[in-house]
């Protein structure tokens, strides 16, 4: 597992209503140092948005509805995980908050066959004029991810 990256596994209080969940505390400050911004975002089913990294903001994603394949790699020099690719499978189907260091691509791939909404939590809100936001091709050889579901 990717170092720094964490995961929390939401509690659904299900009853005769539906159900109810927290998704962060402020008594967490491990999933998030502190608030700068959230962000909601819709994506198609077979998109991929990826990758894309941070130099100076953590995220803390959540996806509420859909289904993605989210990739994170580690790009931190001195990083005992650089290098490293792992793999989530996170939203309907497995609710949990997923903790993304600075320093480490992230991407996902929407699955299924309707949209995936995201809601993410950053340390830093965004500046139109020097976003903190670097891009990765998808299919960049370095990372060399194969983003096709495979039959098997
Ligand atoms: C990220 C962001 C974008 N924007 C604007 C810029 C642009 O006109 C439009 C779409 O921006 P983007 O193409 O960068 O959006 P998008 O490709 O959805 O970017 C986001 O993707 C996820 C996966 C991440 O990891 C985020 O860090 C962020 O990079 O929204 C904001 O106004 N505020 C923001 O915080």
């Amino acid at each position: 597992m990717i170092l720094g990256v964490k995961v929390k596994k939401l509690i659904k209080h299900c009853d005769d209503r539906g159900f109810f969940s927290e998704l962060i505390r402020d008594d967490e400050p491990a999933l998030l140092s502190k608030f700068g911004q959230a962000s909601w975002s819709m994506s198609y089913p077979g998109v991929i948005k990826a990758f894309h990294y941070h130099e100076k903001q953590d995220d803390l994603w959540f996806f509420p509805s859909g289904n993605a394949q989210v990739v994170l790699h580690d790009l931190r020099e001195n990083s005992l995980t650089k290098g490293d690719t792992d793999v989530y499978y996170m939203g309907e189907e497995n609710p949990i908050m997923l903790f993304i260091p600075k320093g480490v691509a992230h991407g996902y791939r929407v699955l299924g066959q309707k949209p995936a909404t995201i809601i993410y939590f950053t340390t830093e809100s965004y500046k139109p004029d020097n976003p903190d936001e670097k891009r990765i091709p998808w299919d960049d050889p370095s990372i060399s991810f194969d983003w096709e579901t495979k039959n098997r």
